[in-house]
């Protein structure tokens, strides 16, 4: 029985990890939860799941929940509590399905406590991959991917050595705008922007792939988990996500994952490797339904937040803790209707000229270059 603790349980990725759960009662067991300021979800989710321990965003959301569920269950809130939960004594893999790099440091206060982290949680290790996976390695604990991209190479190298990877192929559908040139991009809409045409993802991440910065986030995450280096990682558009990512070895054979766009086969992969668990009811891939599949090049012009990121992660250091803090309050001004949604890419790469590079940082100095670039773009808006 794997006992598990879960960040973000009342988000896209949360809620199909808690689909996963209920899918199979004999293997899987939550034993604590952690959400936001979705109080009705996670009420309904204590009374489903009967975790010990469960967390939400501030003092208030835990008042609120109080009301709702009485002393059911112990109520926690903030970051002291989110620690509480990636580190449950009682739990042995964290999935960690927050967004944001608030989760950075509960994904290494859950190293630090050796639990083994499932990782949606892209932005955490944009911001700090160097540390993350240095202290993975140091305390013996797993980081198993979650992104479908990621799952994908995961899965295909199942069983081979890393070392005979050439190039790793990361598939990009293009999001919303994929079929507008730059010059169509000047007035379209928050809802415009968050109809992705494959995937039901949060606000978030939907509005990343519009951008391709979801793609380029991907990349430096890609990096990070396969330790490859960014000359031997491309992106290939495939528009209908089918494929989800490729290895090509040194010996020119590739190996592809295939697969619907549901997210609940990752999850559960993640939770089951190196074992697979029937998923009965799930949909199957039917290829002869698509007939055809669609591949293109990558057109770094159109797509500028590919090249921000590419350069953020050759540039390492605090660069690309600057990149994905700029990314992350320039999104919610773009979903707030502050700015348009090409100044996302303005204020990403305002946000990186005025940066002073830090080689190696540590911590506290991500997260103050985090904290002062997020203070940086306020003050733009
Ligand atoms: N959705 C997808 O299909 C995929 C997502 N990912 C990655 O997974 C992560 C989660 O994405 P997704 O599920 O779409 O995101 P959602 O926005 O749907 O969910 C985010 C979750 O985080 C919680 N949360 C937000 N802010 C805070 C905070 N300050 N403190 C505590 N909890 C907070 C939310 O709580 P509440 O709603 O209660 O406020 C919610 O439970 C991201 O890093 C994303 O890039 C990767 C691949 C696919
Ligand atoms: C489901 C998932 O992993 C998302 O990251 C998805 O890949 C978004 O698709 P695109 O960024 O390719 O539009
Ligand atoms: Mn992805």
């Amino acid at each position: 029985m794997k006992q598990i603790s879960l960040l973000g349980s009342t988000g896209s990725i949360g809620t199909q990890t808690l689909d996963v759960i209920r899918s199979n009662p004999d293997h899987f067991k939550l034993v604590a939860l952690s959400a936001g300021s979705n109080i009705e979800l996670v009420a309904s989710q204590i009374r489903e799941f009967h975790p010990l321990l469960v967390s939400v965003k501030g003092e208030e959301e835990a008042r609120k929940l109080k009301l709702e569920v009485g002393d059911s269950t112990i109520i926690l809130s903030g970051e002291d509590g989110l620690m509480e939960v990636a580190c449950h004594q009682d739990a042995n893999v964290l999935v960690n399905a927050v967004i944001g790099s608030v989760g950075l440091k509960p994904t290494l206060a859950a190293i630090r406590a050796g639990r083994d982290i499932a990782i949606a949680n892209k932005e955490t290790l944009v911001t700090a991959g160097h540390i993350v996976t240095t202290e993975a390695n140091r305390h013996g604990v797993a980081l198993i991917p979650v992104d479908s991209e990621h799952s994908a190479i995961f899965q295909a190298l199942n069983g081979e050595d890393p070392k005979s990877i050439d190039r790793l192929i990361v598939t990009a559908s293009g999001g919303s705008f994929r079929d507008r040139s730059r010059d169509e991009l000047q007035n379209v809409t928050v809802k415009e922007a968050l109809a992705h045409p494959n995937w039901s993802m949060g606000a978030k991440i939907t509005i990343d792939s519009a951008s391709m910065m979801n793609k380029g986030l991907e990349v430096i995450e890609a990096h990070w988990l396969f330790q490859i280096p960014y000359d031997q990682i491309e992106v290939l558009m495939h528009k209908e996500s089918i494929i989800h990512s490729m290895i090509e070895f040194r010996d020119r054979s590739v190996m592809a994952q295939l697969g619907t766009a549901d997210m609940r086969l990752p999850i559960q992969y993640a939770l089951t490797y190196p074992q697979r668990l029937a998923r009965e009811t799930a949909e199957r891939l039917n290829l002869w339904e698509l007939g055809k599949l669609h591949f293109g090049k990558l057109d770094m012009e159109r797509y500028r937040c590919m090249k921000f990121a590419y350069d953020a992660g050759r540039a390492a250091g605090s660069v690309p803790t600057v990149l994905n803090a700029a990314n992350e309050v320039a999104v919610a001004a773009f979903l707030n209707n502050q700015i348009s949604f090409l100044q996302i890419e303005d204020l990403i790469e305002a946000s990186l000229n005025q940066h002073v590079r830090i080689s190696e940082p540590g911590l506290d100095e991500i997260l103050e270059a985090d904290a002062k670039t997020r203070q940086f773009v306020q003050s733009k808006l």
